[in-house]
């Protein structure tokens, strides 16, 4: 299987995350994307290929012109302010207040996050443009005749609404790359989200749409991040009603069960009868992960991979979570091993 990287991933290095009421070292580090580059050479995976720039349409297919407006200035909208930190929302839009645009800069970032946990600095911006580049190509990979594609995605992106970052997220590659398979005809697109956390913004963005079926498998929301979405109540509004299936899993599941939630999902998917699937692959669902609360085991993902296969579907991996930094390269990788047939 080829694997899409790009060394800008780097140009994302916040030094802050606020957690606890502290600043932390963030969680979404460098390192991160490094150790599964390396498990990708290690195991002799494929190729591995660096991004080919698709400029600034395909994500406006999905995000908001105002919103990417925001993102590639912001950095340099809250320096001229005279802020001397990276920027962390402060104020969001309380309960009766206005739902519009304000010029200030902390009411900007406030508009456009959902959570004060994803600090933004220097060369945010052009680390999340290569990594949305990295989906689309390992998109183009695949819609070229590829069986699978990796596309090692950093900083990841299912939290992501269409004018909204938070949750370590920007733009959000899963969707970006399911819309790019809708935009050049294939008829419906599914997209399974296997992280940890509910893909929010995913769910979002396709919630009034037939075409695009999204699945997520997660942490109960009444317990954990993203809080406010992804409970099994939520199927889809209108055209889309029927097209949004929310599996949430309490403290401590472990595979044999997490997996009846899997196979609900294929079932759905293969009743979907998708042209081309995109798999939000987070491994924050393993056992030993600092901020989450499953006990997937690494050898789950192989078996994981597998399952995935079975589908039979063209597939984009769109890297997503996962903390466990020591564990995180050989947990990614066995999916992708598990997809082509290691046991
Ligand atoms: N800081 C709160 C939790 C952010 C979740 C990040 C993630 O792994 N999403 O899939
Ligand atoms: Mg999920
Ligand atoms: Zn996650």
């Amino acid at each position: 299987m080829k694997t899409v990287f790009s060394p800008l991933h780097s140009r994302r290095h916040v030094k802050t995350e606020l957690d606890g009421g502290l600043l932390i070292e963030p969680h979404e580090k460098p390192s991160r994307a490094e150790t599964i580059l390396a498990r990708v050479r290690d195991q002799a995976l494929g190729e591995i290929l660096e991004p080919e720039e698709f400029g600034l349409e395909p994500i406006k297919r999905v995000h908001t012109d105002d919103y990417v407006s925001f993102l590639e200035t912001c950095w340099d909208e809250w320096v001229a302010d005279g802020k001397r930190g990276e920027i962390i929302p402060t104020f969001w839009i309380g309960r009766g207040m206005r739902h519009r645009l304000p010029k200030d800069i902390d009411g900007r970032v406030g508009y456009f996050s959902l959570g004060a946990d994803t600090s933004i600095s220097e060369g945010t911006w052009e680390a999340a443009r290569a990594s949305a580049n990295v989906a689309l190509t390992a998109q183009k990979l695949v819609a070229g005749g590829e069986r699978a594609a990796f596309a090692l995605c950093r900083p990841p992106g299912h939290h992501a609404h269409a004018d909204l970052f938070g949750g370590y997220c920007f733009f959000n590659n899963a969707a970006i790359t399911a819309q790019a398979f809708r935009d050049q005809g294939y008829q419906r697109v599914a997209v399974l989200d296997v992280d940890f956390h509910h893909g929010n913004g995913t769910q979002a963005i396709f919630y009034h749409r037939s075409d695009v079926l999204t699945i997520s498998l997660h942490g109960d929301p009444d317990l954990v991040f993203p809080h406010f979405l992804g409970f099994d109540d939520e199927i889809g509004e209108g055209e889309g009603e029927g097209f949004n299936l929310n599996i949430p899993y309490p403290p401590n599941t472990p595979y044999s069960v997490w997996s009846q939630g899997l196979e609900t999902a294929c079932q759905r998917i293969a009743q979907f009868q998708p042209e081309a699937l995109v798999v939000a692959l987070g491994v924050d669902t393993f056992e030993d992960d600092p901020i989450s609360f499953f006990k997937l085991t690494s050898s789950d993902y192989l078996t994981l991979g597998q399952r995935i296969e079975q589908l039979g579907l063209p597939t984009v991996f769109t890297m997503e979570g996962g903390y466990d930094v020591d564990a995180i390269g050989v947990n990614a990788v066995n999916v992708m091993q598990g997809f082509e047939g290691k046991r």
